[in-house]
């Protein structure tokens, strides 16, 4: 019978494979000299893009993807730290940072991107939030004529399929896009306890995906179907699309531009042990990830000249690339415990280990959790807007980082890298005992990072600087958090539980008094924690703009036939997780690019 069940499993996921070129497995055609558009990542906002302009048949599309296809393991949404320490990681690291990650291992924060048929979607946590109407207003008001909230909300709506009974007829839902955005199947009791607190510090349950009522709490919305992962080759890929050819293992090194013409004509990868040359007639779309796509552009010669020159890359159109560089840090150290045995405990719930993946296989059950299943916006002291704009949002989750001893052994927080010594010692007495957390998350910080190139070596990793918290009002909105989520578990339904915050001290912070604003502030500094966010490296702007990287039709500047279309166009990063806006992102520039050509198709007839 197992045998019968283990390879009705396998020949299904064999069956859902997406069918790749040049790969003997498949038998499939090989690499072409010319396609019309090289898409460069496969992740949420290239592989939206690839799939996109394959619509018009008459075009021929390649779409290069350095990592993997996804796995069976991939689709369980409850085990994605696992795959952090999996080869779907480019597992890059800050430098180490003046103001930020002092406590983690060796001073440098880890900072994942996910790497396959599918990038980041493949390894995060699946929370599908659009962000702030404002977020996208400012965008327009900054120069970028097309990106207000009226004018992306539509493309929102096209990647979004809601299975949500309460949310299908909203306006501001899509019904019928690639992607299903659901609940997850599995809810804790926990979660209703957060959900209940919400009246007692004055606030709502809402859809913080409606533009009239971001502030407020709410279950997550996620990318998920039948309690699995869904990512942007799922969603996007799977289509039977003859001009669409799609590489995986295919590592692009450069983008070939013509130094006099200054016009991107193709690309060159390393596929294997060989290393090719493809050409594109008509665009080549850089879709890389906010690292990768900077770190691209500067190894092809665009990017700050002082910083090629010296590297003895020539520099064909001196930009800010790499500059802008923002993320959404926060701390996941609060502890809360409680009296009864309602968390999610890996350990107890592993140890049930066939009968949860008896669930999975029926889509419900503990591994359909995103491990988080609470969101809350909420706003300080320092928020002086009058409007619905939220500076800070609460990730709630049914369990504290001391909660995972055992089976499934501290994988969350190793994937913050938090020390072994530090953890054991601030959770000493409460390992595997019930709880839960809030991770309070700066939504809109004023520091800016940079991504640079360590050398012209195109396998070396960049040199990423997060300077987190060089604007102190970062860090203090984030403490206002802590202190917040501290009240938050002073109200009835907490209470209830006998909810308790544990009180050890973090090491390194013990000379000072606890609980005050400088303790918390040495807390975040020491365990910073990230949402790996990543965006704004090539900066969409005006043409007066000086640190602009691409214009508002993503094209690059001082140079033709390129664009980025990914996270890192972001002038600023939008007030919640970004995988929504990287699908928005990658359906409107897929409609700018048609837009260019099928005009001038028409024009030329
Ligand atoms: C661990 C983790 C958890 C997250 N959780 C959430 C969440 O719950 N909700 C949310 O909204 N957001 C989340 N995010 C962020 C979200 O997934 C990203 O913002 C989003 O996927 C970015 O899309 P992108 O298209 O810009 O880049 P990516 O999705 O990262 O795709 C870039 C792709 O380019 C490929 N690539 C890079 N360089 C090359 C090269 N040289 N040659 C060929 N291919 C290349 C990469 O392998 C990758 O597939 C998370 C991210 C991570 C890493």
């Amino acid at each position: 019978l197992n045998f019968q069940v283990l390879s009705y499993l396998g020949n299904r996921y064999r069956a859902n494979l997406i069918k790749l070129r040049e790969d003997p497995l498949f038998g499939s055609k090989p690499i072409l000299d010319e396609y019309d558009f090289i898409v460069i990542g496969a992740g949420a906002a290239g592989a939206t893009v690839a799939s996109r302009l394959a619509e018009i048949p008459e075009w021929k599309i390649l779409l290069l993807e350095a990592g993997k296809q996804e796995s069976l393991a991939t689709s369980i949404p409850a085990i994605a730290h696992y795959f952090q320490f999996t080869d779907y990681n480019w597992a890059f690291k800050t430098e180490e940072e003046p103001n930020a990650c002092k406590g983690v291992v060796n001073k440098r924060c880890v900072w994942p991107q996910g790497k396959g048929l599918g990038g980041s979607t493949i390894i995060n946590n699946n929370i599908y939030t659009r962000g702030n109407v404002r977020d996208f207003d400012r965008w327009a008001e900054a120069g970028n004529p097309g990106w207000s909230y009226n004018d992306v909300l539509p493309y929102f709506l096209k990647n979004e399929d809601v299975t949500i009974p309460e949310l299908k007829r909203s306006p501001y839902h899509g019904v019928g896009g690639p992607m299903p955005i659901s609940y997850s199947p599995y809810k804790s009791k926990l979660v209703e306890t957060f959900l209940e607190s919400a009246p007692d510090v004055g606030l709502r349950v809402v859809d913080y995906n409606d533009p009239n009522s971001h502030v407020g709490f709410s279950r997550i919305q996620g990318t998920i179907n039948y309690g699995r992962r869904v990512t942007s080759a799922k969603a996007y890929l799977r289509g039977n699309m003859t001009n669409l050819h799609i590489v995986e293992g295919a590592f692009v090194t450069k983008i070939l531009i013509d130094p006099s013409t200054k016009v991107a004509f193709g690309v060159e990868f390393d596929k294997g042990h060989s290393k090719r040359r493809v050409m594109a007639r008509k665009e080549v779309i850089v879709s890389a990830g906010a690292f990768n796509s900077a770190k691209l552009l500067m190894l092809s010669g665009v990017g700050p000249k002082e910083h090629l020159e010296p590297l003895g890359i020539s520099t064909i159109s001196d930009l800010r690339v790499g500059d802008n560089l923002q993320e959404h840090p926060s701390y996941a150290n609060l502890a809360f415990t409680i009296n009864q045995t309602i968390g999610l405990i890996p350990d107890r719930i592993y140890k049930s280990g066939i009968r949860e993946a008896l669930n999975f296989y029926d889509g419900t059950g503990w591994l359909t959790t995103m491990g988080c299943e609470g969101l809350g916006y909420v706003k300080t002291k320092y928020n002086t807007d009058p409007g619905d704009i939220p500076d800070i949002e609460y990730i709630f989750v049914p369990m504290h980082l001391g909660g995972e001893e055992g089976l499934g052994h501290s994988i969350l927080r190793r994937s913050m890298s938090v020390p072994d010594s530090v953890h054991y010692d601030l959770h000493k007495g409460i390992l595997n005992k019930d709880g839960w957390s809030i991770w309070p998350m700066l939504m809109y910080p004023e520091s800016r990072g940079q991504v640079r190139l360590r050398n012209s070596n195109p396998y070396s990793k960049p040199m990423i600087r997060a300077n987190f918290f060089d604007k102190s009002v970062d860090l203090y909105r984030i403490v206002e958090g802590i202190k917040m989520v501290i009240d938050l578990n002073k109200t009835p339904p907490f209470q209830k539980l006998g909810s308790t915050l544990s009180m050890r001290s973090v090491p390194g912070c013990r000379h000072l008094q606890y609980g005050t604003d400088l303790y918390w502030a040495c807390c975040v500094q020491r365990l910073t924690m990230q949402m790996h966010h990543q965006c704004g490296t090539c900066k969409m702007g005006p043409n007066y703009d000086r640190n602009a990287v691409v214009s508002p039709e993503l094209m690059v500047y001082g140079v033709s036939k390129l664009r980025v279309i990914d996270c890192s166009i972001m002038p600023t990063i939008t007030g919640g997780h970004t995988v929504a806006p990287a699908y928005m992102i990658g359906e409107k520039g897929a409609d700018l690019i048609k837009s260019t050509w099928i005009n001038t198709i028409k024009k030329n007839n």
